[in-house]
């Protein structure tokens, strides 16, 4: 997608050097700097998925095969390879394109003979980001059949709610939950998005708005609490979000506060005007051996400082952190909720929409 009228994708490697490395944009920058950081480890890998300068499910699964690409420059043994898996799978828990995308590459690598692995395993990740930005062109396809019904429905401009970033830069290209919004718009269909903030790491103020404004498509920045009152009022069409891990059942687990969203989508039947809820996700998303989100789905549990700490810019330009808490206050930062499957409308895949009853159809 593009930034400053240049294209680009998430993640690339950079072959031109004597040693390849990987090349990421650096999210833990945006929205006031654009910065590409170069990734020439394992461990350094490892840290830019810990420390969320790769976020979203699906890039952290690429950003994972490339960690392993990068592993092999080490070694190609057996035993090395299957270390640095877990290491990668352990780094972030609840997104499953993660432990999807390393288990891919695991199976590749290891029927190959060791002088074959290195080349193979740089090839095997390229693939896996070819096929997202594939899966994700199809996503935003079928649910732009979605919005273009809303759009002759209502012959006005369709507002559409997301929460946190599902948008290109959470995945390699094109993003899940955005994908529908831009290939609306470009088509011609007049589209607002309201972008919850998404505290504490304000993915939705920092990331989609950026993402969003840089390709001109418009939209306005609410509090995360705003939500709910929008849609009591009319004012949101339907809501699009992305997530980190679907059940066979149909369970959302998504960035926390995704759940509210759904409870007052839901309730807006009530009042007449209901809002639809759903999440785009493309195949790897999908978990198919856990049926119960609530029950099954290891919410990853963050810093503390995420929450007692805010980064912007201030006046003069700088880039700084302030502390908001009274000291020693407790904080608890879980990431993600689990939206139960009866909450969702339908979930939008490369292969169709899907209501939650119906997304097992897909395995076939
Ligand atoms: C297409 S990305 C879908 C999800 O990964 C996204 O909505 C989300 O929750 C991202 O969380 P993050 O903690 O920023 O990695």
């Amino acid at each position: 997608m593009l930034v400053n009228h240049e294209q680009y994708r998430t993640i690339w490697p950079n072959f031109e050097h004597a040693q390849p490395c990987v090349e990421i944009i650096d999210q833990t920058k945006l929205p006031h700097v654009f910065e590409v950081a170069s990734l020439t480890t394992l461990a350094q890998m490892i840290v830019a998925i810990k420390t969320m300068q790769v976020r979203g499910a699906p890039l952290i699964g690429a950003a994972a095969a490339y960690g392993i690409a990068l592993s092999t420059l080490d070694s190609c043994a057996d035993r090395h390879l299957q270390q640095s898996a877990e290491q990668l799978i352990a780094s972030r828990p609840t997104a499953v394109n993660l432990r999807w995308a390393v288990q891919r590459m695991l199976s590749a690598l290891l029927r190959l003979p060791d002088a074959q692995r290195q080349s193979a395993a740089w090839a095997e990740a390229a693939l896996i980001c070819d096929e997202d930005v594939q899966l994700n062109q199809a996503i935003g396809k079928h649910g732009l059949t979605l919005i273009h019904a809303q759009h002759q429905q209502k012959a006005r401009t369709i507002n559409i709610l997301t929460h946190c970033n599902a948008g290109w830069l959470a995945t390699v290209d094109f993003g899940t939950a955005l994908a529908p919004i831009y290939a609306a718009h470009n088509a011609g269909i007049h589209v607002h998005v309201w972008v919850g903030e998404t505290r504490p790491r304000n993915q939705g103020a920092s990331l989609t708005a950026w993402e969003l404004g840089q390709h001109g498509v418009p939209h306005t920045v609410i509090s995360d609490n705003a939500g709910g009152h929008l849609m009591q009022q009319g004012q949101v069409d339907m809501v699009i979000v992305g997530a980190d891990r679907v059940t066979a059942a149909g369970d959302v687990c998504n960035k926390i506060g995704t759940y509210l969203k759904a409870l007052a989508a839901f309730d807006s039947v009530a009042l007449g005007h209901h809002v639809p809820f759903y999440a785009a996700v493309p195949s790897p998303t999908i978990d198919w051996n856990i049926e119960d989100g609530v029950k099954s789905i290891e919410i990853e549990e963050r810093d503390a400082e995420e929450l007692s700490w805010m980064s912007g810019k201030l006046s003069d330009g700088t880039i700084a952190s302030v502390n908001i808490l009274p000291h020693g206050t407790q904080v608890a930062n879980p990431a993600f909720d689990v939206t139960p499957a009866r909450l969702v409308t339908g979930i939008i895949t490369e292969r169709g929409v899907f209501t939650p009853q119906q997304l097992r159809t897909m395995q076939r």
